[in-house]
């Protein structure tokens, strides 16, 4: 079974790796850069969200692979306080894109003020911490828990609770073939 993750971001990528892996031997997993159709930074549920399942349905229409997860970050804001958000999506050929969102912790009002006047997260983070490329590994949600969920680990839940979805689905259909 082929799976594509719909990035070239190594936390994107690690976090299907190591839930993938415990699951079949025969699954063929690779990351492939694949537009989100949304902003650079998305800015709300709505469009993370967004972004996330168009990655996975472009990535499935691209590749030719059996699954497609489409792994996004962005922020929102909820009661004057700016969140980190992030969401997934998994497409496949044998039914409806499934969704799962993941964590969401407040950013520091220092980092909220930037993000909000336009600047992107991840190079706010990245000057924040004084560190590079954040984003592709700790990622905010690291800096921020002082690295005891990194944004691999992060993903990996979020592709958990998809794949789960994805297993209960078929498990669903089988046991309603093997009823008729
Ligand atoms: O290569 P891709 O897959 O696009 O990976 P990315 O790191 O750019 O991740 P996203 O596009 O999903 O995230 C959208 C933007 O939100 C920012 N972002 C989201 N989550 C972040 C995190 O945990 N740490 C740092 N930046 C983050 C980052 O600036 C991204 O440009
Ligand atoms: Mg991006």
């Amino acid at each position: 079974m082929k799976v594509v993750v719909a990035s070239k971001n190594p936390a994107k990528i690690n976090a299907a790796a190591a839930v993938l892996q415990n699951l079949s031997t025969s699954i063929q997993l690779s990351g492939v850069e694949t537009p989100s159709g949304v902003s650079e930074q998305p800015r709300s549920d709505e469009e993370t969200l967004s972004g996330a399942v168009n990655r996975a349905e472009t990535a499935l229409r691209q590749t030719g692979a059996d699954l497609a997860i489409g792994l996004e970050g962005g922020v929102q804001e909820q009661g004057g306080v700016l969140y980190l958000c992030n969401w997934g999506a998994l497409a496949s050929h044998d039914g409806p894109v499934i969704t799962a969102g993941g964590a969401r912790i407040p950013l520091p009002e220092e980092i909220a003020r930037r993000v909000q006047a336009g600047e992107e997260l991840g190079p706010v983070m990245d000057n924040y911490a004084n560190e590079a490329g954040i984003r592709r590994h700790k990622g905010a949600v690291g800096v921020l828990t002082a690295g005891l969920v990194n944004r691999e680990s992060m993903f990996e839940h979020v592709v958990r609770l998809l794949i789960g979805q994805y297993q209960f689905r078929s498990e669903a259909v089988a046991t309603r073939v093997n009823e008729h």
